[in-house]
């Protein structure tokens, strides 16, 4: 434990559970970068291939196809012979067979996404030994602790001399509770492997830190981890694994995939919920819900966790998975092709919603308060209104929010939309 870097903000201490944990080493401002970490191999989504720099995964205006493969490309010339000495020297001359074989193609989207992976890690492991010692980026991810079920290891493109089958095993053992999704503006692009990350960051349903990834041209890309809130020195900075809103299925993923039971505070509330029934089938049934949320208002997710606020029953139902994503969909559908009374009316709920289940100034708050100005300047368009109140309460409150996190991924993205929203605003 004491040979892992954890920087100058972190430091790790021991967990009764989950080993160790990250904790805050002094005051830690809401908005601030608390840890920049490297990544060890990361892949696209089929999905991206082509479009983004295979090394780097920024988006250029044109890429450099590899003449060996022509399955990698790269910006340029120093992208690609960063990629060549650290992974693709070592792959390209059997990637075409590899990708076509037929155990490879058997395998399921997610499965494929796994092997692309492990075969890019399996060309950095040096010998047949598996090292848990020094705080090197193989170091710390050798050092993490492996998933709770074992998986079959994936075939992975070799050049004739891969690690042994064990080490093999060893490294995917750590691959499905350890391993990030990156996005750019909150979408997925590809799966990478950051060892600090995965070493230092316990989950928690109500994170006080998130992580973003930064991608600059002739660059392996970055996780930034950064403080929700202001936190304290000694409290624990956590990440979430999965999404907060899923509210029923998000424990039996713990228990699955990561083998632990959450114990936050939201988890605890859910629990003591009992049975969580569906939202009322009848409208009649649905506007009575809806007209309690209001007058539930002012409610967030540390009130009603910490019991400082008490639910009443006719809400219990808003803890239902279904409610959300019912919602949702009204709010998508209506927010695009109107009636955007509508969508606001739904957006509102949606809002409430969000607040009660997700922490303090959770980017998928601010993101949907921007979807709620959308609609709102939509609204102001349609009907020829010159009162742009509403939009322009949304976008204030999706900019505090938003800023927060601050950018990730590629340029543009919510904070350049508020930008621009702002300035039709401002000429009303
Ligand atoms: C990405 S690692 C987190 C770092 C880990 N604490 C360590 O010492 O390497 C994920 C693993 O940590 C443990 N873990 C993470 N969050 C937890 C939590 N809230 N409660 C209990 N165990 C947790 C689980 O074993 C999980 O598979």
């Amino acid at each position: 434990m004491s040979t892992i870097e954890t920087g100058a903000n972190v430091r790790l201490a021991n967990h009764p559970i989950a080993r160790t944990k990250a904790v805050a080493v002094s005051p830690l401002a809401q908005g601030s970068l608390i840890i920049s970490i490297d990544s060890l191999a990361t892949v696209l989504l089929p999905s991206e291939k082509g479009r983004r720099c295979d090394a780097c995964h920024t988006i250029p205006t044109s890429l450099r196809k590899c003449s060996g493969c022509a399955s990698f490309y790269y910006c340029d010339t120093s992208c690609q012979s960063m990629h060549w000495k650290t992974f693709h020297k070592r792959m390209c001359k059997h990637f075409n067979r590899y990708t076509t074989s037929s155990s490879f193609q058997a395998l399921a989207a997610h499965e494929k996404m796994d092997a692309l992976l492990l075969s890019h890690l399996a060309v950095l492991v040096p010998s047949q030994e598996v090292r848990e010692e020094g705080s090197s980026a193989l170091a710390v991810f050798m050092s993490l602790l492996p998933g709770s079920v074992e998986v079959a290891t994936p075939p992975i493109c070799t050049n004739g001399s891969p690690p042994s089958p064990e080490t093999l095993r060893f490294l995917f053992s750590r691959f499905g509770n350890n391993n990030f999704a990156m996005h750019s503006h909150f979408n997925t692009f590809g799966h990478g492997i950051f060892p600090l990350g995965s070493r230092l960051f316990n989950h928690s349903c109500l994170p006080n830190a998130a992580a973003k990834y930064i991608i600059s041209p002739s660059h392996p890309p970055k996780m930034h981890v950064v403080a929700l809130r202001n936190i304290d020195p000694g409290e624990e900075i956590c990440l979430t694994y999965v999404d907060p809103a899923l509210l029923q299925s998000r424990q039996q993923i713990f228990e699955l995939t990561y083998g632990f039971k959450c114990r936050c505070s939201s988890c605890i509330f859910v629990e003591g919920l009992g049975h969580i029934p569906e939202l009322p089938s009848d409208p009649d049934g649905v506007a009575r819900v809806v007209r309690k949320l209001r007058e539930f208002v002012p409610a967030s997710s540390h009130e009603l966790f910490s019991k400082t606020k008490k639910l009443p029953d006719e809400l219990l139902c808003i803890f239902h998975e279904s409610f959300l994503s019912r919602i949702s969909e009204t709010f998508s559908n209506a927010s695009h092709d109107g009636p955007y009374d509508l969508a606001l009316d739904v957006g509102e709920t949606m809002l409430q919603i969000y607040q009660l289940i997700y922490p303090e100034n959770y980017p998928q708050i601010g993101l949907h308060l921007l979807e709620m100005a959308k609609t709102g300047w939509n609204q102001v368009v349609s009907t020829g209104s010159s009162n742009v109140d509403r939009p322009r309460k949304y976008v204030k409150q999706a900019r505090q929010i938003l800023l927060i996190i601050g950018a990730e991924g590629d340029d543009g993205g919510p904070l350049k939309e508020i930008q621009t929203l702002e300035d039709l605003l401002n000429t009303q």
